[in-house]
């Protein structure tokens, strides 16, 4: 393989998520989400934002597929509302939810595009919330019934599943840090839904396999911030290391992989766990068929004896994105090489990465230099990964479309594709047309 192309069949794509693109959060019988709670709450998100309308696939989805095509995609990876199709969550099926996604999946499969389905991301039905949603040990059996008729609907022609994404951040920035919905504080509360995620995804894993799937595959989609430590201390070595156990892949993948958390977290947090959570841990330990890594940015991490977990990030100059997140592409490579190194997983696949930057539209034209550049140092960083034996299949940008960034909505800008809100015009930024060639030519050298 020439040092600068991909190898054959990788699969190109590009991400989103169900509440940051569809609008319409109620119509057709959907019923309300604890982010249509979240974001109506004020003071919850910049400027008031909300999800009613964001990108307004749910109305435009043929035109983003046709944007897709254009763009020449292999792939494409989204979510389903688990309320348009359970508006209560369990018990009641609302029949027209389930047909947005199945005229969106053949509409897909027409214009050649493999669909990689995400079953959660983040748009939990409020009715569940109520019932104590992620804290309450039911919510394994409401998922997996969930995800089952999910396989059992749309499994003869999505053959991609994520059961997942990012339980970390649903967990810690949802329920610890009170940034996300369901915008708790509460850290014994964060490592419940830790587990019950875990109890969730590993019961569905099983339901999957009973399905039979022809072909299929599940998988799992994990946040990852590539630690250094601030010096070469062994004091600043053991905090880079506790923090990737417990923000990064180890946290799910230890369970999924090993049957039990990871050492650092059994050590230092464990009063956290749910009370006899080893019950649950021969059930977790559950083999999947590929890790989904999501990757942004890295972080310098200093002992720090007042902070969680006995760490702090400090700064070391580098260049930032519009999140304010470090540009550090040799951390991706650190990531992907990692879980490899640490679990072997039989396939992975970046299901996310990306970049915000502040950008301006110009005589119809979006020129995102700033983009190219990150995607193509971090794309370079994917490809020494797979020189150096990870078992990576594909790639997805974050994200197809600019949309609703959660707490930040509408202002910051990840999308490939720009969204001008005020009249839902799609305009393809520089990166998209680069990423197109990137595609076209399996390299980001052309
Ligand atoms: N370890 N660690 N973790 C903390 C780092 C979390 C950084 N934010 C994400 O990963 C979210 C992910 C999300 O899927 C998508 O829905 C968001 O739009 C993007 C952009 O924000 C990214």
């Amino acid at each position: 393989m020439s040092e600068k192309v991909f190898p054959k069949d990788f699969m190109w794509g590009a991400a989103t998520a169900s509440y940051q693109i569809e609008g319409s959060p109620l119509v057709d019988g959907a019923g309300s989400s604890i982010w249509h709670r979240f974001s109506h709450t004020p003071g919850n998100t910049y400027n008031g934002d909300t999800g009613d309308v964001a990108d307004d696939h749910y109305n435009k989805y043929k035109e983003d597929i046709a944007l897709m095509k254009e763009l020449g995609l292999k792939a494409y990876r989204f979510s389903i509302s688990w309320p348009r199709i359970f508006p209560y969550g369990k018990g009641k099926i609302n029949e027209k939810g389930v047909d947005f996604y199945n005229r969106l999946v053949d509409e897909l499969l027409k214009a050649n595009i493999t669909p990689f389905v995400t079953l959660y991301h983040w748009d939990l039905p409020a009715a569940l919330q109520d019932l104590g949603g992620w804290t309450n040990r039911d919510i394994a059996y409401w998922y997996t019934d969930y995800a089952d008729y999910m396989f059992q609907r749309f499994g003869d022609r999505v053959k991609n599943w994520i059961t997942l994404n990012e339980p970390w951040v649903m967990a810690f920035v949802g329920h610890f840090m009170g940034e996300h919905a369901p915008g708790m504080k509460d850290l014994y509360a964060s490592f419940s839904a830790v587990h019950n995620q875990l109890r969730a995804h590993s019961k569905t894993v099983k339901t999957f396999r009973e399905e039979n799937i022809k072909e299929g595959k599940i998988g799992i989609t994990l946040s990852n911030t590539s630690h250094d430590p601030a010096a070469d201390s062994q004091e600043d070595i053991d905090a880079a290391r506790l923090a990737h156990e417990w923000s990064n892949y180890p946290l799910f993948l230890n369970p999924i992989y090993k049957g039990d958390y990871p050492k650092g977290i059994k050590e230092h947090v464990s009063e956290f766990l749910p009370h006899n959570y080893e019950n649950d841990l021969e059930e977790i330990k559950e083999k999947i068929d590929f890790v989904g890594i999501n990757y942004y940015s890295g972080d310098l991490v200093k002992t720090d004896t007042k902070s969680f977990l006995g760490g702090k990030t400090v700064e070391r100059g580098l260049p930032k994105t519009e999140m304010g997140w470090e540009i550090y592409p040799e951390g991706f490579y650190k990531i992907l090489k990692g879980v490899q190194e640490e679990y072997n997983p039989k396939e992975v696949y970046v299901t996310e990465n990306g970049a915000a930057f502040d950008d301006k539209v110009v005589n119809q034209e979006v020129h995102d230099e700033k983009r190219i550049e990150y995607l193509k140092q971090h794309l370079e960083q994917a490809l020494r990964a797979i020189q150096n034996g990870v078992t990576l299949k594909g790639y997805f940008a974050w994200s197809l479309l600019d949309n609703f960034e959660w707490a930040w909505g509408y202002s910051k800008r990840f999308g490939i594709v720009y969204v001008d809100y005020k009249t839902q015009k799609r305009i393809i930024k520089d990166s998209g047309k680069w990423y197109s060639q990137v595609i076209k030519n399996n390299s980001f050298e052309f």
